[in-house]
């Protein structure tokens, strides 16, 4: 018999046994305090999100949601944005049973962040919501808002007492990213929260690691025999991670300039694809064993020291998009035009340890490129002899594996295969995995994952501070090189990215792999 303190595992729930798999992760009572809840996150992913946890069941009955911005609403105003946002977003059909049970506990608090009169009328709320919904002072306090009020909004929920736990409930933070704008920023930024909250409260989000595809790296890896002797420098000849987008910067002008693709994105997003590609199997799935084996790779990244040939940056300049004639970025609203933000980054890095010396792996993101696909590519070394005529092998490519991290999920394995017919040609041919194919099951958006692993206090999918800091060593050195060499390279709206960028593979004797 487990005891009673190991029963009282899932959800806090004692009547749930934590080693029955086959019940469903629920949350428990709770509060979840939105800030930031007008903005574009919150509309286009968190509120749907929280929609679609309600419709599968995974919400407690009297789940709250106070939403806090700076608009003059009534809860009836905020209900309204959130029905729309969720019917516009939502992954799971709308049901208006659930809508109605989950909109009766939703609460608009108005406020500033510098207003502490606005945090303690928040208190106020969210302890009457204790007593009428049962939701027993248990509060997530998720700040989807501009990274500059992170420290403001953690020190006012410490001054407002909205903080304190009691001996029975818990409080937890979840702070969006980028966790920093450097090295520096991002150590002052972790001080001031763990003035606040233990670290065991903390949840600082990246929400690439709440993606199906992204957390089955490991399953392919780990879960299987096939794969591991040949995951390593003998093998492979480079890695390829691509993040393209074909938006561009959208109304985020006040967040994005200044910022940057490079912060935007591989500082968390593409670091984290790249060390649960590259890390050791950790020694079981709990937050602590997955994310050592992270840090550790984050340790041995080695940035090239010429980054005039290790790295690229462009700026998109006016073109097409989906037949639709975009401006540049420099034109965007809110933007100054002589902005050196780059909106594409290129980095090629390396990592020192027996598994990967020697393997270059490249990182790309952009915006306003030819379509959104974000993948993870490990392309393998040609066979070191092939007993063909030269002219049977003139099409083939090197073998690949490509995870398809999204829009097409999957799993791609490309290989040479020969062509039907008389003659002996080999052609690179494609054996796909696609999710829709296999499992009757949809994919969860990411954010669904994670908040509900925020409520019911899981943190294995939630980076921390030592790989945030690591992250920011690795691009801080990067980051001071493109200062000294200003605007960045322009590429057309719709294509494929600067021209520097594919010169820095073509010095390599490489290409990208085309988006
Ligand atoms: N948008 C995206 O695709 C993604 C965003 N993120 C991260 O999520 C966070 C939010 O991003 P996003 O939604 O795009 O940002 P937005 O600028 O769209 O939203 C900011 C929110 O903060 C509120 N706000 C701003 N200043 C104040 C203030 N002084 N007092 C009270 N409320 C304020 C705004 O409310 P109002 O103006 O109504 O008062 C709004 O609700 C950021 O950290 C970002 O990096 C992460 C991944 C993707
Ligand atoms: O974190 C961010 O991610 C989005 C892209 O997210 P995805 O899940 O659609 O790949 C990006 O547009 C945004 O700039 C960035 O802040």
């Amino acid at each position: 018999m487990p005891s009673p303190a190991e029963l009282i595992g899932i959800d806090g729930n004692p009547l749930r046994d934590p080693r029955d798999k086959r019940l469903p992760r629920v949350a428990g009572p709770s509060v979840l305090v939105l800030f930031g809840v007008t903005g574009d996150l919150s509309r286009k992913k968190l509120l749907p999100a929280i929609y679609d946890l309600a419709n599968r069941g995974l919400l407690p009955p009297g789940f709250s949601l106070v939403g806090f911005a700076r608009r003059d609403w009534e809860n009836q105003d905020f209900r309204q944005v959130a029905y729309e946002a969720v019917k516009q977003h939502a992954r799971t059909p709308f049901r208006e049973e659930v809508w109605n049970h989950l909109s009766e506990g939703m609460h608009f608090v108005p406020g500033e962040f510098n207003d502490p009169g606005a945090f303690d009328a928040l208190a106020m709320a969210v302890k009457e919501l204790d007593e009428t919904r049962g939701t027993g002072g248990n509060y997530a306090f998720y700040l989807s808002i501009p990274p500059k009020f992170f420290d403001v909004v953690v020190e006012q929920l410490q001054r407002s007492g909205l903080a304190e736990r009691t001996n029975d409930s818990w409080r937890r933070v979840v702070i969006e990213k980028p966790f920093g704008h450097d090295l520096k920023s991002a150590q002052e930024l972790n001080n001031v929260v763990h003035r606040v909250f233990p670290e065991e409260s903390i949840f600082r989000i990246d929400h690439y690691l709440g993606k199906e595809t992204v957390q089955n790296i490991l399953a392919l890896r780990f879960a299987n025999t096939m794969y591991e002797p040949i995951w390593n420098r003998s093998y492979v000849d480079h890695v390829q991670i691509t993040m393209a987008e074909d938006i561009g910067i959208g109304g985020r002008a006040g967040y994005y300039d200044g910022i940057g693709a490079a912060r935007d994105v591989i500082q968390n997003h593409l670091l984290q694809l790249l060390a649960l590609t590259a890390m050791e199997e950790p020694v079981d799935f709990s937050a602590e064993s997955v994310r050592a084996e992270k840090a550790k790779i984050l340790s041995s990244v080695r940035v090239p020291s010429d980054l005039s040939l290790a790295s690229a940056r462009g700026q998109y300049a006016a073109g097409w998009q989906g037949g639709v004639k975009v401006q540049g970025y420099l034109d965007e609203d809110g933007i100054s035009p002589d902005s050196t933000t780059e909106t594409y980054a290129a980095i090629k890095l390396e990592i020192d340890n027996r598994r990967w010396a020697g393997v270059p792996w490249y990182l790309r993101t952009g915006k306003r490129l030819s379509r959104r696909a974000t993948e993870v590519a490990m392309i393998f070394q040609r066979a070191p002899h092939l007993p063909f005529e030269a002219t049977a092998t003139e099409e083939l490519g090197q073998n690949a594996l490509v995870f398809r991290v999204q829009p097409d999920e999957g799993i791609t394995v490309r290989f040479g295969s020969k062509v039907p017919g008389p003659s002996m040609e080999v052609r690179d041919v494609n054996m796909d995995f696609a999710y829709g194919e296999s499992f009757t099951e949809s994919s969860p958006e990411a954010y669904e994952r994670l908040i509900l692993d925020v409520l019911i206090g899981d943190p294995p999918l939630f980076p921390r501070q030592e790989e945030v800091e690591l992250s920011w060593k690795i691009l801080d050195p990067i980051e001071e090189y493109w200062a000294t060499i200003g605007q960045p390279d322009q590429y057309k709206s719709g294509g494929y990215g600067p021209k520097s960028s594919d010169r820095m593979m073509k010095r390599d004797g490489r290409a990208w792999r085309r988006i």
